[in-house]
């Protein structure tokens, strides 16, 4: 699309179903990234959101609709697996806990002259309850494992899947969100799709009480509605124990 057909979506805007803007939805102290984005509302789909999204190219629309609810029952079967395997029934993560607006972000991160200098995206977990990403061929998404950043190598035809900030509190912190980031290289361009299986805003969410059991010990978070956490998420400005502080039961 050329530069004067983007313009009318650029907004940070949170209230609009289809925008683009630039460097990081959060601000850590005015820093910048290396990286424009999309974000768009894209499940249920709806007349309201259809509206707003662009319909060139032709197929836009119909593409969009079809890869969204795709995605969306794969993250429906996931999460029926993750429920059967924690002992849980398997419509656990069914209903509220996941059947909130899904939000897709597609991150562009063009070649960057010296990646030293800054990220892509800032070290962060997502905020909600389950990931299913596309990253296409060009590395870039890093996890920390045991305090040191590791290259998530893209693999052909795969995603991704990350747990969310709710998964680990849900669990009692058995299935932990793991801390992620996006760097740039000097070479490719690098394209992410990011589908965020969201809880509804007005979801309670706090440990399963099938999940606070020998092996996880007490409840390690207190329970709020989801609505509240992406509020402190915000405040936090996505940094990992910055959240999950105001949620800890602190002993
Ligand atoms: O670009 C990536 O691989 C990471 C994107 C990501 O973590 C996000 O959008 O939450
Ligand atoms: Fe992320």
């Amino acid at each position: 699309m050329p530069a004067e057909e983007k313009l009318p979506y650029l907004s940070d805007d949170q209230s609009k179903h289809f925008r683009v803007s630039s460097s990081t939805p959060y601000d850590r102290n005015g820093d910048r990234y290396w990286l424009d984005y999309l974000k768009i509302n894209c499940h249920p789909v709806t007349d309201e959101h259809v509206r707003e999204w662009p319909n060139k190219p032709e197929s836009f629309r119909s593409s969009l609709a079809e890869y969204s609810a795709t995605v969306h029952e794969l993250a429906q079967t996931l999460l029926r697996l993750i429920a059967e395997g924690l002992g849980l029934d398997d419509g656990f993560f069914a209903g509220d806990l996941s059947g909130g607006s899904t939000q897709m972000n597609v991150n562009y991160y063009p070649s960057c002259p010296d990646p030293s200098l800054t990220l892509g995206l800032l070290p962060h977990c997502d905020r909600h309850l389950l990931t299913v990403l596309s990253q296409g061929d060009v590395a870039g998404l890093q996890a920390r494992h045991g305090g040191r950043w590791l290259l998530v190598r893209p693999v052909p035809g795969a995603f991704v899947v990350n747990l969310g900030h709710q998964m680990e509190i849900i669990t009692n912190g058995l299935l932990a969100s793991v801390e992620h980031r996006a760097v740039t290289n000097t070479d490719a361009a690098r394209l992410s799709v990011v589908t965020l299986i969201m809880p509804k805003m007005e979801c309670r969410i706090g440990p399963a009480p099938e999940m606070v059991n020998e092996a996880t010990g007490p409840a390690k978070f207190r329970e709020f509605e989801f609505s509240e956490f992406m509020k402190a998420y915000s405040a936090a400005a996505a940094s990992r124990e910055d959240v999950l502080y105001y949620f800890r039961i602190h002993q």
